[in-house]
């Protein structure tokens, strides 16, 4: 078997866990509203329409922040259509889905739902066929407490109290050629300055979110952050990023997908930092991370113009779990600079939560790690001190084995880790000199001797984590055994 050691000390401070680090996306496309969070007529909906069964995995999960409405669809979309008696609300081409919007469900809708699910809200403008107006329309619309047309509408339209929403995208992936009004960084970069400029004359609290590059293999990346902060940077408070990871057959690669998101985290903070310093700025501005998951990219369809078409219904199997486990991991490395990150999406497509229309809701492997991640990673992120031995990759080179995080709280520290080895076992020797406390240790995995294994409508358990007591010798270290391609996490309570 394999070995390797880490040591853990609660000195090695990366930075606080910021709640938001563990947010999802809700976006019209799919089946992730209507038919996912939204099917009135189900059995397990509520009065509105919301079904029930995915707000209790919702919450079971441990999302705390949801953007919305889109990715794509928001560089089309009419916040107004979304308003008002639902009877009254047009049908519209959604052109970037190429799917029928209805809007049946619009802002109020979600709002709702992101009360019941106990969620924070994060708003797009549309900064692809729209501009300043209608994002401080938007902004008034939501914010203000009334007195003016926009905020009695709201009040009209049955919300007397502002929603007070706090977290606010600038737009989305406007470098991407597919977008809808996609820009120049330069137009970009002065269009999001303007836009930031008023909605902070609206409601001086809210915080803004700038778009960075829609992935870290874009032509354009790094040259398109520096554009668009030196224009924004009084008015951003974060840039973005996404980025997605499919499996082509060659798993190790796949496997080892964290380190193409650590060099992407770490190459926005060098570019933000360099403008800061060009700008001669204080600020530094955070990453949200407001789009990551694992996602098979060739299983899009879109282009029926149906309502709610099946896209991009991935089912995911063990290693994806591992896979997202380890982006997890990645995040919590970066937690100082780092504030928000959204996994997309959170029910159908590419999501850990599927529903079928009219039947049940159940977890997909990919639900277990980030609920793990969002309960147990409190505190303080601590950097871990690995030696690990090498694997090769074709797509990275050799990488560690074993990726690992921890964090820090009252209770004790938890640590989270992968083994990245696709056939063996890998002993970890946790050195706890600086935590000579330790009482009890409980220790948490995911892995399957089939790592194609996956949960599905008939058998929605099939995948499942397995808990289990690691016993504790005061002054010795700890050894925990991480099977091949696993996801682990080990809570060490003090
Ligand atoms: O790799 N791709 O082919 C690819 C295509 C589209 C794409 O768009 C992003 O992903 C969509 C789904 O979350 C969001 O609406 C959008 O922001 C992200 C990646």
């Amino acid at each position: 078997m394999k070995t390797a050691t880490l040591i853990l000390d609660p000195a090695f401070r990366v930075g606080p866990v910021r709640p938001r680090l563990f947010g999802s996306f809700v976006e019209h496309m799919g089946r992730c509203v209507y038919t996912g969070i939204y099917e009135p007529g189900h059995p397990r909906a509520d009065a509105d329409g919301l079904r029930e069964d995915v707000l209790a995995l919702t919450r079971e999960m441990g999302v705390s922040v949801v953007r919305y409405p889109g990715g794509n669809f928001v560089s089309g979309y009419r916040w107004e259509d979304g308003v008002g008696p639902v009877e009254e609300r047009p049908a519209r081409l959604d052109l970037a889905w190429q799917s029928l919007e209805t809007n049946a469900f619009g802002l109020h809708e979600f709002m709702t739902w992101a009360d019941r699910a106990g969620v924070e809200p994060m708003m797009a403008v549309n900064l692809g066929t729209r501009g300043v107006q209608e994002a401080v329309d938007l902004l008034e619309y939501c914010n203000h407490p009334g007195g003016t047309a926009l905020s009695d509408r709201r009040v009209k339209n049955g919300r007397t109290e502002p929603y007070g929403i706090g977290l606010w995208c600038l737009g989305n992936e406007m470098d991407g050629p597919w977008q809808i009004g996609h820009k120049t960084a330069t137009e970009y970069g002065r269009l999001a300055q303007e836009t930031g400029k008023a909605m902070k004359l609206v409601d001086p609290s809210v915080e803004l979110v700038a778009c960075g590059s829609s992935n870290g293999h874009m032509p354009t990346f790094g040259s398109w952050e520096a554009t668009v902060l030196e224009h924004c940077y009084d008015e951003a408070d974060y840039v973005s990023l996404h980025a997605y990871y499919g499996q082509d057959g060659d798993l190790p690669s796949f496997l080892a997908s964290a380190v193409d998101m650590d060099a992407f985290i770490d190459g926005v903070i060098a570019t933000a930092d360099h403008v800061r310093a060009k700008l001669h700025k204080s600020k530094r501005i955070q990453l949200s991370f407001d789009e990551w998951n694992v996602w098979y990219t060739d299983s899009f369809e879109g282009g029926t113009w149906e309502q709610a078409p099946r896209m991009s219904e991935d089912l995911f199997n063990v290693a994806d779990a591992v896979v997202v486990g380890n982006l997890l991991i990645s995040l919590l490395k970066h937690a100082d600079r780092v504030g928000v990150a959204c996994q997309a999406q959170l029910a159908n497509l590419l999501a850990p939560i599927r529903t079928e229309p009219g039947g049940p809701a159940w977890r997909q492997t990919i639900f277990h790690p980030f609920a793990h991640a969002a309960a147990y990673a409190k505190g303080d992120a601590l950097r871990v001190v690995l030696d690990a031995p090498r694997v090769e990759t074709a797509k990275y080179g050799d990488v560690p084995v074993v990726d690992a995080v921890a964090t820090h709280d009252d209770d004790g520290v938890t640590v989270f880790a992968v083994n990245r080895d696709v056939e063996e076992s890998v002993g970890l020797t946790l050195d706890l000199r600086a935590l000579p406390g330790v009482r009890s240790a409980e220790r948490i995995v995911l892995s399957d001797a089939d790592t194609g294994a996956a949960n599905t409508e008939a058998e929605p358990g099939r995948v499942t984590p397995q808990r289990s007591e690691v016993p504790v010798r005061a002054g010795e270290p700890l050894l925990v055994e991480l099977p091949p391609v696993s996801w682990n996490v080990i809570r060490l309570t003090v």
